[in-house]
């Protein structure tokens, strides 16, 4: 299962996170966010990771070229779109960025909303659920409610995100079965800034599955 710690700042951290056994670290190019980094930390963070390690940077309502510079200057194998991004905006990010990993997150509130999520899967390679906030886009802490995805089955890979930490995650992994998962604030101290004993205490609950 894919393994993604998000909302990272400091790149010793980033190598640390890294040889724990995350497979995927996430940096959030979202200029309001507590966690935001400039595409020169994300460089710097880039250059001192193993190859095998992607690197998602999380964008929300950005244009086609932002998004596409930042991705080329940085070295990013991969872009998390967090915002209201339309299924024609991702398969127009596609064409710029054929080599790319693209994740359309869906900040899920309902039954309903679950559903739209199929209008994605051609165009994306991966999805991304979390929860919905009314005032916040992401990193959040709320979990979403977990039974809603009981039978969520889409036709590509997805994480579940929202709120997890390594106190819930083996229930959450008892109710639905996706094919990673993603944390922020819950390894964390303050915003972007792990916390590595967090960090550590989710793969000791990993390995014990
Ligand atoms: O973390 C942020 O500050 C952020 C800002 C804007 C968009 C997304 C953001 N974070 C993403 O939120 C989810 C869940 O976070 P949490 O585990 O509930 O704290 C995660 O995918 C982050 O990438």
């Amino acid at each position: 299962m894919r393994v993604k710690i998000c909302g990272i700042t400091q790149p010793q951290q980033s190598v640390a996170i890294a040889s724990m056994g995350a497979t995927a670290l996430g940096f959030i190019c979202v200029p309001t966010s507590p966690r935001y980094v400039t595409t020169s930390q994300i460089r710097a963070a880039v250059a001192e990771l193993p190859a095998n390690i992607d690197t998602i940077g999380v964008f929300a309502n950005a244009s086609i070229p932002e998004i596409s510079q930042i991705v080329l200057d940085s070295g990013l194998t991969g872009v998390q779109l967090h915002g209201d991004e339309l299924p024609d905006f991702c398969y127009q990010l596609r064409q710029a960025l054929p080599n790319v990993e693209i994740l359309k997150a869906m900040r899920i509130n309902s039954l309903e909303h679950l559903d739209t999520v199929v209008d994605y899967t051609k165009y994306v390679d991966t999805l991304l659920l979390d929860a919905y906030h009314p005032q916040q886009l992401g990193g959040t802490g709320k979990t979403l409610d977990w039974t809603m995805l009981e039978q969520f089955n889409p036709n590509c890979p997805w994480f579940l995100a929202g709120g997890l930490t390594a106190d819930n995650i083996l229930e959450a992994l008892s109710q639905v079965n996706p094919s990673g998962i993603d944390l922020s604030s819950g390894v964390e101290r303050t915003p972007g800034d792990k916390d590595l004993d967090k960090v550590a205490k989710l793969f000791e609950k990993l390995a014990s599955r």
